[in-house]
């Protein structure tokens, strides 16, 4: 989940330090933006503008920004410019030339900062750490595991029966869900289905098994693990930002604790299961055979410990991001018709109509590709992320950074930069086309992250995504509820919209013979 990203730039922006205005710095030109150092020698950090710490509080306490930090992203931007120091020696990035200068200067083994928190609970109960909480060499021989089978588009592939699966359930229990609705067509809190359907999608995968999040009743285990992820979710920002010794009287560090055991003794309970499958297989001498859970439980480089701790990782990093960035892509699309037409289009054309799409065929349409990837540069889930580069010194817009500076990296105003995209709060999916025009700078929006630290779900996550659109947009046409208005962005930790998100599902069959 996005909260173990944003750890550490949450972490430092309560420490902003005095503001120097923008243009008081040589550095800058008065392009905004495009501003770099104008000497030969990189410039000292020093010289940077700083974002003070009490103007900081000001803002979250005064003038809004406490629920809207993506939107505090831009106002920030536009205040210190693309590059500033958020406090003696944490520094913020947020434009994409910066962005690049600075993620192709990345260390061999890359680093978010900081991940105690994460690390607490599993060391005090002793299961092993995930790839959020791992580093160095360790996270890079874990992560070489946790690739194989998952990173490449070949490998999510293999998962599309299974994705396929819950995406069928999906459908029906929204025909379902309109069919108990006055008009026969509304679905309220899409928000809240897609969670279900995320979770019930990336469990699938990661446990083998079928968790029930799709069913009319959801069964009394699933909700516990349902609401112990919400009680460790929600006690996560009160044990950022309480101190240590506060632990012992205050009670949101045993509700977090609490969250993390129902958490993990859910998982254990279904990794067991496999594993006693597995082991019933080989001494009975038949061939073992399962997909990711499995490879992994077979892996000789995994203890059950590792195995513990990163199929929970994984499980709770793809829930709430997968399903976040489907309710903003829905929302998008039912509010411009004209899009959707185009999608609707091509995923009625290239598909015949009595089939379902294969992986291979739904990666193949480029504008369903061009829909997702506009969606997630309108709405990076994880809006912010972070890097801590450690084995040197870098450069970046002409100041140089000493080893060990914390940067903070600011997706949401990079990925709303108006140099890099016209218009950036317009829904343009074919700004994404590969139709002779020049595509934006690859930098502009990465809502995956970057590099070999950059997301290993991501296959899974796009392929989910592909299916549920296709399948959705070729049944029904997808319209706002009339009486909904417009959806605005809160940021907790995750994008999220600050009310609940009610749709239209028209049937196309009934509308075109209509
Ligand atoms: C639309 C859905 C998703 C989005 C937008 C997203 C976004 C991200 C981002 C921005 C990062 C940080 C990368 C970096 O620091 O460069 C990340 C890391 C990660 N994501 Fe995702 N993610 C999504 C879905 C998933 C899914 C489905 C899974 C699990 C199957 C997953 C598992 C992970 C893991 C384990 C990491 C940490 C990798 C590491 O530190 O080595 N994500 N994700």
């Amino acid at each position: 989940m996005a909260v173990w990203l944003c750890q550490s730039a949450l972490k430092r922006r309560g420490m902003w330090l005095w503001p120097h205005r923008v243009f008081a710095t040589r550095a800058f030109s008065t392009e905004m933006g495009h501003t770099f150092a104008s000497q030969d020698q990189p410039r000292p950090m020093d010289d940077l503008p700083h974002a003070s710490s009490v103007k900081l509080l000001y803002r979250l306490l005064f003038q809004g920004f406490y629920n809207r930090t993506h939107e505090l992203q831009i106002y920030q931007k536009q205040q210190y410019g693309p590059i500033y120091r958020d406090r003696v020696n944490g520094v913020v990035i947020n434009s994409p030339q910066h962005l690049e200068e600075l993620l192709r200067n990345e260390d061999k083994f890359p680093s978010r900062g900081d991940m105690s928190i994460w690390k607490d609970y599993r060391d005090m109960r002793g299961f092993g750490d995930g790839p959020f909480t791992v580093e160095g060499e360790q996270w890079y021989k874990l992560r070489s595991v946790l690739n194989k089978r998952m990173l490449h588009p070949r490998d999510a592939a293999d998962y599309s029966g299974v994705i396929s699966a819950v995406v069928t359930d999906f459908v029906d229990r929204i025909v379902y869900l309109r069919q108990c609705s006055p008009r026969a067509d509304l679905v309220t809190d899409l928000a809240n289905e897609l969670y279900r359907f995320s979770l019930e999608g990336i469990a699938s995968i990661l446990f083998e098994t079928r968790l029930g999040c799709l069913e009319k009743e959801i069964p009394a285990g699933t909700q516990d693990f349902i609401a112990a992820i919400a009680q460790m979710f929600s006690n996560v920002l009160a044990v950022l930002l309480m101190p240590k010794w506060s632990r012992s009287v205050l009670p949101h560090w045993k509700r977090y604790i609490a969250g993390w055991d129902g958490i993990f003794s859910y998982a254990k309970q279904l990794i067991d299961k496999k594993l006693e499958v597995i082991q019933q297989r080989v001494d009975t001498g038949q061939e073992v055979e399962g997909e990711y859970l499995t490879y992994l439980l077979s892996n000789p480089q995994m203890s059950v410990n590792d195995v513990y701790g990163s199929v929970t990782e994984l499980l709770l990093a793809g829930v709430d991001t997968t399903s976040n960035s489907l309710t903003w892509t829905f929302y998008l699309l039912s509010k411009n018709p004209q899009c959707q037409d185009k999608l609707y289009e091509e995923v009625s054309t290239l598909v015949p109509a009595d089939r379902m799409p294969s992986a291979q065929e739904v990666v193949r349409m480029p504008y369903l590709r061009a829909v997702v990837k506009e969606s997630l540069r309108m709405y990076p889930v994880v809006s912010m992320n972070a890097r801590l580069i450690s084995s040197k010194e870098v450069s970046v817009g002409g100041y140089r950074f000493s080893k060990n500076t914390p940067f903070s990296l600011f997706h949401y105003a990079i990925s709303h930069d108006e140099d890099t995209f016209q218009e950036p709060f317009t829904f343009r999916p074919e700004r994404w086309l590969r139709d002779g025009c020049d595509r934006p700078n690859a930098f502009g929006s990465i809502p995956f992250g970057y590099g070999v630290r950059g997301c290993v779900g991501r296959r899974i996550a796009e392929l989910e995504m592909y299916m549920l659109l296709f399948r959705l947009i070729r049944m029904f046409e997808i319209k706002p509820d009339p009486t909904g208005g417009d959806l605005k962005c809160i940021s907790r930790t995750v994008l999220i919209p600050d009310k609940p998100l009610n749709l239209r599902f028209v049937d196309r069959q009934r509308e075109n013979s209509a």
